[in-house]
């Protein structure tokens, strides 16, 4: 009997120890900001104050992730402090993304695999089945050379080694495609902090593509990679643009600096949030920059010059131009003109989800000779994957 009681009160015991730390980590959240700290990094910090010697008059303010008026409906009350606690997303882990997301790539790029296995496995290979498997290519956006190279070496690899067999032509397409893309090319993105001043990153691109939407999901990758962050919503120029940035922020404990000025001096906010992450020893700044036609001089203009006014304070040490995948042959064309002014580092093709034209990675790529970093691949916040060659290849074929 007594040693049943013994047994009760030691299983009582365990229970209320696991409970307690349990407890202890839920509320701890993610990694703790380092040295001398100060901004509103978690939900109870009060705001910083900017100091003001910004190249403009318009201080833009840094929105503390709980600040914003959209604060999600599962906002909880502490009781003890009074105060709005904002729970905060757990992002997806980045690693093996695009073999996750495959299945969404290749519902819209099979016609592009699938069809060039169908043709290469033909009993005959004759001149009409190689134009159709051009073709193929040319509608998938590869572009005129690529396609070319591509249609080369296949025609070489089939007289030597047939094409009966399934398995084989598989591998030799999955092969001569993987070349294409360019396994070679450095697509690293966790960015790293330099000893004394954070990554800055400037995110480019035409209106619609997909910058803000991308800024966000990029926000959680980093998060997820326990980096401290913060946001600079330099797209003064869409009303909504730094609410909307500061909304994904806040998903993942991330703080944007803002200005309320509509039509705010654009440099001037990306200055200030270089300026506070340098302040507040983060390890990443992100700036997202207003939508804008490759052909308006002006706007082109605007866009070195918030470039130049960040580097007053730290290097850029990324530009991502994001293109939408399913604008095709101008995606290149807006590809040309913003790597002429801003020196492009890296591309994010978004809506992969939503277009048959997968080609349009290699054409990118050869344009530019920057390589395709990041993919979108939906709508939703965890809809952003690594690009890597072979298991882009492996998607369109499998
Ligand atoms: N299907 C799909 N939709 C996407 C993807 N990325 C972004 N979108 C959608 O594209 C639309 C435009 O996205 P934004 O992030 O507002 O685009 P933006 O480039 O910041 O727009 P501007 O600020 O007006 O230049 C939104 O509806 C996004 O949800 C993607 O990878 N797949």
């Amino acid at each position: 009997m007594s040693e049943q009681l013994n047994l009760i009160i030691v299983l009582v015991a365990v229970v209320a120890v696991i409970g307690i730390g349990a407890a202890f980590f839920l509320v701890r959240g993610r990694k703790a900001p380092k040295g001398t700290y100060t901004g509103p990094r978690d939900a109870n910090d009060p705001a910083p104050t900017l100091t003001t010697d910004a190249p403009s008059t318009e201080a833009p303010e840094v929105v503390a992730p709980t600040e914003t008026a959209e604060a999600p409906a599962t906002d909880v009350v502490d009781e003890t402090v009074g105060k709005v606690v904002v729970p905060v997303d757990v992002p997806e882990p980045v690693q093996g993304r695009l073999a996750r997301l495959r299945a969404r790539l290749s519902k819209s790029n099979n016609v592009l695999g699938k069809g060039l296995l169908a043709l290469l496995s033909q009993d005959k290979i004759d001149e009409d089945v190689w134009d159709e498997i051009e073709e193929t290519l040319l509608l998938a956006d590869l572009g005129t050379e690529p396609t070319l190279e591509l249609v080369d070496a296949l025609r070489e690899r089939v007289k030597v080694e047939g094409s009966r067999d399934p398995q084989r032509v598989h591998d030799m397409l999955r092969e001569e495609l993987i070349k294409l893309v360019d396994p070679s090319m450095d697509r690293s993105f966790i960015p790293v902090r330099h000893a004394d001043r954070p990554n800055v990153i400037m995110v480019v691109g035409v209106n619609g593509v997909g910058k803000t939407t991308t800024i966000g999901k990029m926000a959680r990758v980093l998060v997820a990679e326990n980096k401290d962050v913060i946001l600079g919503a330099a797209d003064t120029f869409r009303a909504a643009a730094a609410e909307q940035l500061a909304t994904w922020g806040d998903r993942v404990g991330v703080p944007t600096v803002k200005s309320d000025v509509d039509g705010a001096d654009p440099a001037s906010v990306a200055f200030e949030a270089v300026k506070a992450g340098i302040e507040q020893e983060v390890d990443i700044v992100m700036i997202d920059t207003a939508g804008r036609l490759q052909n308006k001089v002006g706007l082109m203009d605007e866009l070195g010059k918030i470039k130049r006014v960040i580097e007053k304070k730290a290097t850029v040490d990324e530009v991502l131009l994001v293109l939408d995948a399913t604008t095709g042959q101008n995606g290149l064309n807006q590809a040309k003109v913003f790597s002429e002014v801003v020196n492009v580092t890296g591309i994010v093709l978004t809506k992969l989800d939503g277009t048959a034209k997968g080609g349009i990675v290699v054409a990118i790529q050869r344009q530019l000779g920057v390589p395709v970093k990041l993919v979108g691949l939906g709508e939703g916040p965890d809809d952003l994957a690594p690009f890597d060659a072979a298991a882009f290849v492996d998607a369109l074929l499998d």
